[in-house]
């Protein structure tokens, strides 16, 4: 009987240590980021003015989603590292209000540091320590102990592939390597909400792979992923939506996944057809012509190809042009006409 007593008790001592034990492991995993909770990003009717009466950003309203890759894109000046320098409260917008999961980024600062991290479009200094040190030592400043820094600083240094470089200083560093460095410093924690200012820049072609594929991994996680960048082949291929800023303004805002399942558009090129032959086209189809070059530009749904084609084989036979070719319409393609509209 007392048996009996004694088992039981010990059942329950034990029941009770599992649960306080669970407790404090989910504090401890959520306060690291571990596990994420889904996120929200609201930017409003933002505008920020510059003493010189410049209007970097016109009335921006933007909704940042969980899970997403956004790349901001636009001609220099458009206005893009202002909108991320408010998002990351380093600098107060104008008009408008930026919040992070209902916190107010402007009037709670403090509270908001936590939940982002910015990679600056400048180099940060690394004078007199090494890629591994510095890496290190701002996952121990975001809150991680010197054991499990140091076991995640050399994860990422080698899902980057630069164990090579870990123990060299960071001021004898390449440029591209102190890039990565920076990006590694910035994602090491991730954090819920992760901006970039041109990341990639010059970075080798298989490393800003692999730092695109890190922001995937960050994203899947669900953190929020802003991304600035000029490389609109990267934005097609990685990003899962871009946002276009035209003087201080949100020209165009497009998800990429589904511009490509409602909408795909192919490009036929003629070349070397002369004005005067090009009636053919322009008569059924959206043309453009560089007169310069002798270049017709046919822009083609896909169940049009097939007229577009038999027309194109006519003008080749008859020695009206000299050749052509058919691609699916990119970003890099509709980029100029998109800030022209
Ligand atoms: N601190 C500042 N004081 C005055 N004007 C500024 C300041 N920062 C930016 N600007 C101006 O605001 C406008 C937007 O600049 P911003 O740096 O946001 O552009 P951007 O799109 O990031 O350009 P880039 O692609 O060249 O980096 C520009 O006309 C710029 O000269």
């Amino acid at each position: 009987m007392e048996n009996m007593f004694n088992n039981r008790r010990i059942s329950r001592f034990i029941f009770i240590n599992i649960l306080v034990i669970t407790f404090y492991i989910s504090i401890m995993f959520i306060d690291r980021g571990f596990i994420m909770l889904d996120t929200n990003l609201s930017v409003k009717n933002v505008s920020k003015y510059f003493k010189n009466n410049i209007k970097a950003n016109n009335n921006i309203s933007i909704e940042f989603q969980t899970h997403e890759i956004t790349a901001l894109i636009g001609h220099n000046g458009a206005g893009k590292t202002t909108l991320l320098n408010q998002i990351g409260g380093l600098i107060i917008p104008s008009e408008g209000q930026i919040h992070i999961n209902n916190i107010d980024v402007i009037k709670e600062h403090s509270k908001v540091r936590k939940l982002v991290s910015t990679m600056p479009q400048f180099q940060v200094p690394l004078k007199g320590v090494s890629m591994l040190q510095a890496i290190e030592s701002i996952a121990m400043i975001k809150g991680f102990s010197s054991k499990v820094s140091k076991k995640k600083a050399e994860e990422i240094i080698s899902s980057l592939q630069l164990d090579n470089w870990k123990n060299i200083e960071g001021e004898k560093l390449s440029g591209g390597l102190q890039r990565l460095t920076s990006f590694a410093m910035t994602v090491i924690d991730e954090a819920p909400v992760i901006i970039l200012d041109e990341p990639t820049n010059d970075v080798d072609p298989i490393r800003r792979i692999l730092m695109w594929k890190y922001l995937r991994k960050l994203a899947d996680k669900g953190s929020i992923i802003i991304i600035v960048t000029h490389n609109l082949f990267e934005v097609e291929k990685y990003a899962d939506r871009y946002i276009l800023l035209d003087k201080g303004c949100v020209k165009k805002d497009i998800n990429i996944s589904n511009r490509y399942s409602q909408n795909i558009k192919h490009m036929l090129c003629v070349y070397d057809i002369d004005n005067i032959d090009i009636s053919m086209f322009s008569s059924d189809f959206v043309t453009k012509y560089d007169i310069e070059q002798k270049k017709l530009t046919v822009s083609l749904k896909e169940e049009n190809i097939y007229r577009a084609i038999t027309i194109v084989l006519e003008v080749l036979k008859n020695g009206k042009a000299t050749s052509y070719d058919l691609k699916i319409e990119n970003l890099y393609d509709n980029y100029e006409d998109m800030i022209n509209e």
